[in-house]
């Protein structure tokens, strides 16, 4: 099969799409990104990757950060962490509060923005340095030295992220953080602005097509949590719209407001693809055009 044609197919399918969506601007500096740019990739699970489009130019990969900070919060400290959170789809915003109170402080599921933030806390807890640990598995996955935190990103949701602020402080009024509110806000505006680029995700997204295997050949999860954590990226991984996702994808995948979304290919592979312009649930509008456009036209689901 040649990727690099499915690609381009899906990508000029995908183009035709009369709505481009917005480029997210409730943090600052995201406002800045190019509206027209346009990459996605596949990596096949022996380690190869296509491309095409600007799938090698990096970008702030925001949520799509809440499918590793998961993975290696089960993987250093198990299943203790869904004391602190739950794994129902919220059918709200990705950015809502209103659940938490009815709720106790417990989020519905790690990709929203309060789950996330429990997670975040957790694996704060068990490693000492959350981003560190997210980075540093991010670069180990893709082979890129160049994966790092754009500074001037998470210091502009820091000081436009009273939403987040507010959850975290609430959440804590409930008990369930294990880390003082401030550190855990730095974590995770810190791991959401890591950039990274579609093939670099890619790559670091394989372990969950091989079944809890790493790069390397290590294993980071059981074939257990790895199946787990794809049936959460099925049902809660684009927030309010997995419904819609499932139907035109049909395949686990993650999302960030950057535009990038991850999706899986258990036993297969996985497909990055970016492009910044968000329909009103916060996902790529090219994005999800573009993968629904790829797995109509190749038959690729989990279904
Ligand atoms: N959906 C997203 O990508 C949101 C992430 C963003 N850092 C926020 O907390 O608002």
């Amino acid at each position: 099969m040649d990727y690099r044609v499915l690609l381009d197919d899906a990508m000029e399918t995908a183009r035709r799409s009369p709505d481009r969506g917005r480029v997210a601007d409730y943090i600052p500096a995201l406002a800045q990104a190019d509206p027209t740019a346009f990459g996605m990739a596949i990596a096949t699970v022996d380690g190869a990757v296509f491309g095409a489009g600007d799938w090698q130019h990096p970008f702030s990969i925001q949520s799509v950060s809440k499918l590793f900070t998961l993975a290696l919060a089960l993987a250093e400290g198990g299943d203790g962490l869904w004391a602190g959170v739950g794994r129902e789809p919220s059918g709200n915003p990705f950015n809502s509060l209103v659940q938490l109170e009815t709720e106790q402080g417990i989020p519905r599921n790690p990709f929203i923005n309060a789950g996330a933030l429990i997670v975040t806390d957790r694996l704060l807890k068990l490693t000492g340095d959350a981003v560190g640990a997210v980075r540093g598995f991010l670069q180990a996955e893709s082979g890129n030295p160049e994966v790092g935190v754009d500074d001037s990103v998470a210091s502009s949701e820091a000081r436009h992220g009273h939403r987040n602020a507010a959850m975290a402080h609430f959440m804590a009024s409930y008990g369930n953080l294990r880390n003082p509110v401030d550190s855990v806000l730095a974590h995770y505006y810190a791991h959401c602005a890591i950039t990274a680029s579609c093939r670099d995700l890619a790559l670091a997204g394989l372990f969950l097509a091989r079944h809890g295997i790493r790069a390397d050949g290590s294993r980071l999860l059981s074939r257990s949590e790895a199946k787990r954590i794809n049936a959460v990226l099925l049902t809660c991984g684009t927030y309010d719209a997995a419904g819609e996702f499932a139907y035109r994808v049909g395949l686990p995948g993650k999302s960030g407001v950057g535009g990038g979304i991850l999706a899986v290919l258990p036993g297969r592979g996985t497909v990055c693809v970016w492009s910044p312009g968000l329909d009103a649930a916060g996902n790529s509008v090219l994005g999800v055009a573009a993968l629904d456009a790829l797995t109509t036209a190749t038959g690729w689901s989990v279904f």
